[in-house]
């Protein structure tokens, strides 16, 4: 995703916080940090670039260190698109907060389990990194429009994790390759049902 010099700007101040903040509250790991343009930036900017064009709302679980949802909202801070990360511990969300403020990106953080927020009914969900596909369904039934769109981040097990879903649920599903590694995919998945 080609990104703008205010976004680049922006990315740098979030990458200095990461630094700083990450040896404390174990955001990401220590050895992804050198690399952390490729394995954190680059890899949540390949799911900006996915966002359809007409979504107002984005919800990322489990957010973390804000992988992919902050850096989702820098990416896309000049769409009319209202963000919000969910992340249950509190001191992460206090960083991603202060992600937020110090880069002047507008998102909302909620500091709870995703199991207890009530529905967002959101036109994008994403998630990396938090569980097998087939609890991210039981989420996405939780928090997703009825025509939205769920964006989510897998590794090489993909293909083994859509055939174990498919036994609990319908849905329509493509797989993206991920920029970060050939056989690795973004899942886009819509028309969710139970079977
Ligand atoms: C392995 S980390 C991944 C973080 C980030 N998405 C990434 O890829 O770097 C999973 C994160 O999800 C959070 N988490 C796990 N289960 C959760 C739940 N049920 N509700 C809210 N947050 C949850 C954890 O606190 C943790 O920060």
């Amino acid at each position: 995703m080609n990104v703008s010099r205010e976004t680049k700007e922006r990315l740098e101040i979030y990458l200095e916080l990461l630094r700083k903040w990450s040896p404390k509250i174990n955001l990401v790991s220590q050895d992804s940090l050198k690399d952390a343009g490729n394995r954190h930036f680059g890899d949540s900017l390949q799911v900006a670039s996915l966002c359809p064009k007409d979504a107002k709302s984005w919800v990322d679980l489990g957010s973390g260190g804000g992988f992919p949802g902050a850096v989702v909202a820098i990416a896309l801070g000049d769409r009319d698109i209202d963000i919000t990360l969910i992340e249950s511990d509190q001191r992460k969300a206090t960083f991603l907060r202060t992600v937020s403020r110090e880069t002047k990106t507008p998102f909302a953080v909620i500091a709870e389990r995703i199991e207890n927020v009530p529905p967002m009914k959101s036109d994008v969900i994403s998630a990396r990194a938090l569980a097998p596909l087939e609890e991210l369904l039981g989420f996405a039934e939780q928090h997703l429009a009825p025509t939205g769109v769920a964006f989510f981040m897998k590794g090489e097990s993909w293909r083994a994790e859509v055939d174990a879903a498919q036994k609990k649920w319908r849905f329509a599903c493509e797989a993206h390759t991920s920029v970060t590694h050939p056989d690795a995919a973004i899942l886009e998945i819509g028309g969710l049902s139970r079977v």
